[in-house]
């Protein structure tokens, strides 16, 4: 018998939503099935459906918000943006299609033309993570279906309404309906999800953890693609700002939006040894005006709840792990009712831990790191295995420059928060936050294959030396 799945408000602990998980052999069969006709569709069909896809989540905006807010337990402000993000997606990526994987000729030898054009895969996995419910697995399922894939997704055991809306509206705009499958569940589904020999590829964003366990469940398929998105322990340097106020609102963006539930969240805080305290006090003050509440409250919040009690507990032992390495916590950690996952905002100084554990703190916490030069601050920055977001804040083009030339990551910014990254333009790590395969615009890489083709209408000898010439007998 099918599991049986629930989903419940973080904010509140009411039951939102429960269902089976599903099969994705199944889905996957069906949507084979569907994939001759979608991939023989136009590109401009495929465009066009697309199009009346983001003019259904359009019409049902305020509806995808809310559901999306009490899912995640995102304030509804930022539950509102993801659905404009979503909406986005599809202008976007029509026009990275054509950019990235579009068809290009140009003359080749002996009068011939080389062709490139782009072919779909067939079957691709989406695997979906919680915290952006719908524009994450949104930017993988989009390029993938215009590009003529179809596609069986899975979104997160946490967000299982958001993702089942998601595929409703997609559905509702006109893709067939086994062009685009829903199979909800687990790790496990989501293991054979991925496993499934019918499956061409799959398109996951989530932890770096499970990254690598798909990485190596991927070891004995080569040719299947695998685009993974993973997090990071991103760094922010805060070097010699000018406006501290407005250097204080980026810190406290980078570390806390979505209650630090965003990949490109800065985790550590790098600052000079001397000089520092200005910019913290700054920091402090600010974060003593975070409202952190319900998604829905009056007046709105900056941070809802974190996703669930178990993260939140989670959150709370790496916070507890930290003090006991001899950090100095300079805000605590605090869970105002212990029955639910609201969680204050954390900064914790952990210059004198040895052997800081390299991992994301999926949370409010943001650890604070005293150096005593700039260079000291990008190796700082490159202690870690991740490789998705960094920022630095400096007046100066020339520590700029040196820190873009230093750091090893896939989004690198100046004077701006590691979050907030464009969806018109590639986003993704290196090290362990990806695998060389980055979305957003370039998700259009991944979605479909080139073929060069050499071609002319009617053959011509093109052997010209090394023969001998029959008149002659000289080799010509
Ligand atoms: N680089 C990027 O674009 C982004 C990365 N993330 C990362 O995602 C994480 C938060 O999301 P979570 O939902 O907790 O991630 P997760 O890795 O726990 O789960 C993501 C999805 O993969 C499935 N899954 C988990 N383990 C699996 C396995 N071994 N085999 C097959 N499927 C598996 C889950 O069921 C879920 O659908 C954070 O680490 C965050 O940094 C989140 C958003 C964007
Ligand atoms: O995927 C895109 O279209 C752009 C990248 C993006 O949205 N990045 C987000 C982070 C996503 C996450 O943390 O889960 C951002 O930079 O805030």
């Amino acid at each position: 018998m099918a599991e049986t799945m629930t989903s419940h408000e973080p904010a509140t602990g009411k039951k939102l939503w429960s269902g089976s998980a599903g099969d994705p052999a199944a889905e996957i069969a069906k949507a084979r099935e569907a994939f001759p006709d979608w991939a023989d569709h136009s590109f401009t069909f495929r465009a066009e459906t697309m199009r009346r896809v983001a003019n259904v989540v359009r019409a049902k905006e305020k509806e995808f918000a809310d559901l999306i807010a009490r899912e995640t337990g995102k304030p509804l402000w930022e539950a509102q943006q993801e659905v404009g993000i979503v909406i986005g997606k599809v202008d976007i990526s029509i026009d990275a299609y054509s950019n990235r994987t579009g068809s290009t000729t140009f003359e080749g030898a002996l009068g011939s033309k080389v062709a490139v054009r782009h072919r779909p895969h067939g079957v691709l996995g989406v695997l979906g993570p919680y915290n952006f419910p719908a524009h994450l697995p949104n930017g993988h399922i989009v390029p993938a279906l215009l590009a003529g894939n179809t596609v069986v997704f899975k979104p997160s055991e946490k967000t299982p309404a958001s993702g089942e809306f998601l595929v409703q509206c997609f559905h509702e705009g006109g893709v067939p309906e086994n062009a685009l499958r829903l199979v909800q569940g687990g790790i496990e589904v989501g293991k054979a999800l991925a496993g499934d020999d019918g499956l061409d590829g799959l398109l996951f964003t989530g932890s770096a953890g499970a990254g690598k366990a798909l990485a190596k469940q991927y070891a004995d398929t080569p040719h299947k693609i695998l685009a993974i998105e993973a997090g990071g322990n991103n760094p922010l340097v805060a070097w010699d700002m000018k406006d501290i106020h407005a250097a204080a609102a980026i810190i406290t963006q980078s570390a806390f939006l979505s209650a630090g539930q965003r990949c490109t969240c800065a985790r550590r805080l790098i600052v000079p040894e001397e000089g520092h305290e200005e910019t913290l006090d700054e920091v402090l003050k600010l974060v003593d005006r975070i409202i952190v509440d319900h998604p829905h409250a009056d007046p709105a919040p900056f941070m809802g709840p974190v996703i669930d009690n178990a993260a939140a507990d989670n959150v709370q032992e790496q916070f507890v792990e930290l003090m006991m390495k001899g950090g100095v916590p300079i805000k605590k950690l605090h869970r105002p009712d212990e029955e639910k996952p609201f969680l204050t905002p954390a900064i914790i100084d952990v210059t004198n831990v040895k052997n800081r554990p390299d991992v994301e703190i999926f949370g409010p916490v943001l650890q604070l790191v005293r150096v005593r030069n700039f260079e000291e601050a990008i190796a700082e920055a490159n202690k870690t295995r991740f490789g998705l977001a960094a920022s630095v804040l400096t007046r100066s083009p020339e520590l700029y420059k040196q820190f873009w030339r230093g750091v090893r990551a896939g989004v690198v910014n100046w004077n701006k928060p590691t979050n907030g990254a464009p969806s018109t333009a590639p986003f993704g790590g290196v090290g362990i936050s990806g695998n060389h395969r980055p979305s957003a615009y370039y998700a259009a890489d991944y979605c479909a294959w080139p073929v060069t083709s050499v071609e002319a209408e009617l053959c011509r000898a093109s052997i010209g030396t090394g023969l001998k010439d029959p008149a002659t007998e000289k080799t010509r």
